[in-house]
């Protein structure tokens, strides 16, 4: 019989590792039946749990042994005892020696966040909870060399290095179960969901080490924890807002009793073991190891570049489901006699308000709602720039090796009065100029995990620049979600990225910065050998009009038409409808790991991350939160990536046919711009969800006509063009305090699209939900 492929490569693995196949065979026998042949679970991460289940294995043998000499001991010399002593304390000496034994690394990592499974020993020991390092330690991280990439690793089998790089962000079943209590290990592949709320369960930060140190630990009791994941379906739900308000465990009025007893609302997560966030010394998996598994902007921003997170994260997990304190800015009433203030009354309160305050403290009350912390009422544009006192603005746009700076082309907002007046005086639309002040506010959670989104920055220091929010409007409140800055598979998305497929389209034999090379590298060829971005970072003009038009005009350029549309399979059984056409679109290819250039190489602009000083804030036309940018921008400046859950198209159809009518969406995005490659399997026709999931771009709104931002697909990692990053550049230039806006693409007419379409306010000329003769809808679309 042929030997089973996923046991041979098990093997194959383990020897890589220096383990010999003997040693291999009994331990991967007891795993598998322990998985119950979830080979995925094995598999996972360079087959992790397998080495540490043969390292446990050995230990369990060692000590065994040792046991066994003491117990002989007693009818033992004394000097025999002795000499058994010092020969242990050799060995051990001799173990410590050898920092570079492959199998001592894995272990050393699975110290720091996790326990192997105890295969045939049912005495697992528990691990310390997977942490996060602290944002200080990322600053300081070499920059990625790609020479120290595992060349032979198997798809299924690499390592997720931003698993390693967040310390937390991807906890595999195993570390979530045994971190979570010492309960039965029941191997479950866990879901994106799962997992990221096992991260925000089991992280530590910066964050969690401040607020345990200022409040009392609640200790949460894991098996309710480990119940919870078991029971998730498979596809995220919210429940309606006011059920989610209202539907309180019996769990979570005890431990809201209990913290309003102790006077806390910031829910300590597990209780944890600050050493876990020191790194073994000799941890060789930092983030420089790629990461293969999830789709993720592989180049992390330049260290000198970092932030450091805000001083409060706003992203607090809690199990229960208790009413979660949000908060936000609203406006201030009564503060001028009841009157809001105008804008020439603006009152800039910093000086009155001790700046100590507007570290956001949170705190809950048996009403459940509370104004807890004052923030000084600060005008929008003043606390931008507050937000970016701590913060070099020069780093801002462009690399920090001055590479790509076109930060003189950015008149950055600084006289808030001079804004307002110009905006006055070009009749442009502009937030009301009410003094803010910041209070908690009841917030709804997910699936009861409660979400804190901090005003000054909801990325909670995961973008290179803060993302402030701001309601000048209404006292309606950021929706639930987890602000995350790179995309993630939910579970069945076809996107894992091996090497070889890589490899036959990057450019190794480029150098430096590819933009200053005299012959394009082979990563211009998707942009007919030119490269896309100046020198400056901007989008060349040919290209970007290129791109405006083929979104603007479809029709004009060749719409594709599958012979088998996988978003036509799905909304029928019996008959498909033939493909509607999806816009083959322009893609840019950015260098990456793989290529020879360096990190500052100017084809990398996308991938480097988010570079604006941009601001979430309510818009005032009904059309809920909008986004909008503190700075004027140039044309063609790239401004956010779309980042949300990868999911399947069938994925996403069960995800919309499960979810209440009213809850409120973000809006799908449909990764086709080249689905010409022949029939497409539902794992490659891949949507981005950004609704439970997502980072600012899940705030940008619909305009039908002439948006200022236009969606272009960029390939970073896999040449193949079914999964990539949208990313949003300007289409023209863009004025502070302009709405960001783009088109979706809606057609206001279907009315069998899963995704409902909204009323439109996009307040255009040629808006499309606005019915008219067929001459003027012409008009609209430029034909
Ligand atoms: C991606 S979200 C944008 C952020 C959203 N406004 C919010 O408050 O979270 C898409 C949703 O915003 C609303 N929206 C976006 N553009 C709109 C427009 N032009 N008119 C009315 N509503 C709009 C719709 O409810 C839509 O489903």
């Amino acid at each position: 019989m042929a030997p089973n492929a996923r046991v041979v490569r098990a093997f194959r693995a383990m020897k890589v590792l220096g383990i010999p196949e003997e040693k291999v065979k009994p331990v991967l026998k007891d795993l598998v039946k322990l998985y119950e042949k979830n080979w995925e679970l094995i598999e996972e991460e360079n087959y992790r749990a397998l080495a540490d289940a043969i390292f446990e294995q050995e230990e369990i043998q060692a000590a065994e042994q040792k046991k066994k000499r003491e117990n002989t001991g007693a009818a033992e010399q004394k000097k025999k005892r002795e000499d058994t002593d010092q020969r242990e304390m050799d060995e051990e000496a001799q173990v410590h020696e050898e920092p570079e034994r492959p199998l001592k690394r894995l272990r050393l990592r699975s110290q720091e966040g996790r326990v192997s499974p105890s295969v045939g020993n049912s005495s697992s020991r528990m691990g310390a909870a997977s942490l996060r390092p602290p944002k200080t330690e990322e600053s300081e991280l070499p920059d990625t060399c790609p020479e120290q990439w595992p060349q032979d690793m198997p798809e299924s089998s690499q390592l997720n290095a931003e698993n390693i790089r967040a310390g937390s962000h991807l906890l595999s079943p195993q570390s979530l179960v045994r971190n979570k209590g010492k309960l039965p290990v029941v191997p479950k592949p866990l879901s994106v969901k799962e997992r990221f709320h096992s991260s925000q369960l089991g992280a530590v930060d910066t964050t969690d080490l401040l607020a345990t140190s200022r409040t009392e630990p609640v200790s949460i009791s894991p098996p309710l924890r480990l119940r919870e994941i078991g029971k998730e379906p498979l596809s995220p739900q919210f429940a309606p807002r006011d059920e989610r308000i209202s539907g309180r465990s019996p769990h979570a009025v005890h431990l809201e009793e209990h913290n309003v007893e102790h006077g806390i609302g910031v829910f300590p997560k597990q209780v944890h073991n600050s050493n876990a966030l020191i790194k073994p010394k000799d941890e060789p998996f930092s983030e420089d190891i790629p990461q293969f598994e999830v789709p993720i902007a592989v180049i992390y921003p330049d260290p000198l570049s970092k932030e450091t997170s805000s001083t409060v994260n706003g992203l607090i997990s809690e199990p229960d489901e208790l009413e979660p304190l949000a908060s936000q800015l609203v406006p201030v009433e009564d503060r001028n006699e009841g009157n809001p203030a105008s804008s020439s009354e603006r009152r800039l309160l910093e000086n009155t308000v001790d700046e100590s305050s507007s570290n956001l403290e949170i705190a809950s009350a048996p009403s459940g709602e509370e104004s807890i912390d004052v923030m000084p009422a600060v005008d929008l544009l003043n606390q931008c720039h507050a937000l970016d006192c701590s913060r070099d603005r020069s780093k801002s746009f462009g690399s920090s090796n001055g590479v790509n700076d076109f930060t003189s082309a950015i008149k950055t907002v600084e006289n808030v009065s001079e804004i307002d007046k110009e905006k006055e005086q070009n009749g442009l639309e502009r937030g009301s100029s009410q003094s803010l002040v910041l209070v908690q506010q009841r917030q709804p959670m997910i699936d009861g995990i409660r979400i804190l989104h901090d005003v000054k920055d909801i990325a909670k220091g995961e973008e290179r620049v803060g993302i402030s929010l701001a309601n000048e409007v209404n006292d309606d409140r950021l929706p639930s979600f987890h602000y995350i800055p790179r995309n993630v598979t939910f579970q069945n998305a076809q996107v894992t990225f091996s090497l070889a497929r890589i490899g036959e389209k990057c450019c190794s034999t480029c150098f430096g910065d590819c933009l200053s090379s005299p012959t394009p590298c082979a990563c211009a060829h998707d942009t007919r050998c030119d490269f896309a971005y100046t020198l400056e970072g901007l989008l060349k003009e040919e290209f970007l009009e290129e791109c405006i038009s083929v979104s603007r005009n479809p029709p004009k350029h060749c719409l594709f038409h599958c012979k088998e549309c996988p978003v036509e399979r799905l909304k029928n059984d019996d008959i498909i409808e033939p493909c509607k056409g999806h816009i083959r679109r322009k893609f840019i290819k950015e260098c990456w790991w793989k290529c020879g250039c360096s990190k500052q190489c100017g084809n990398r602009v996308v991938q480097r991350g988010l570079n604006c000083n941009l601001q979430v804030f309510m818009t005032p036309e009904g059309k809920g939160w909008g986004l909008r940018s503190l700075q004027d921008l140039p044309q063609g400046v790239f401004v956010c990536e779309y980042i949300g859950e990868i999911l399947t198209n069938a994925e996403l159809y069960e995800r919309i046919s499960q979810s209440p009518n009213n809850e409120e969406r973000a809006h799908p995005v449909l990764l086709d711009a080249d689905w010409s490659s022949g029939v497409l399997k539902d794992e490659e026709a891949l949507y981005l969800d950004a609704t439970y999931f997502g980072n600012v771009a899940r705030f940008i709104n619909h305009r039908c006509f002439d948006p200022n931002l236009v969606e272009i697909p960029v390939e970073v990692e896999t040449p193949d063009h079914h999964y990539y990053h949208l990313a949003f550049f300007t289409t023209r230039k863009v004025e502070a305090l302009e709405e960001l806006t783009w088109d979706y693409g809606i057609d206001f007419d279907d009315h069998d699209h899963p995704v409902k379409a909204f009323k439109c306010l996009c307040g255009s000329k040629f808006c499309r939900n606005i019915k008219r003769s067929g001459r003027s809808r012409s008009a609209a679309n430029g034909i």
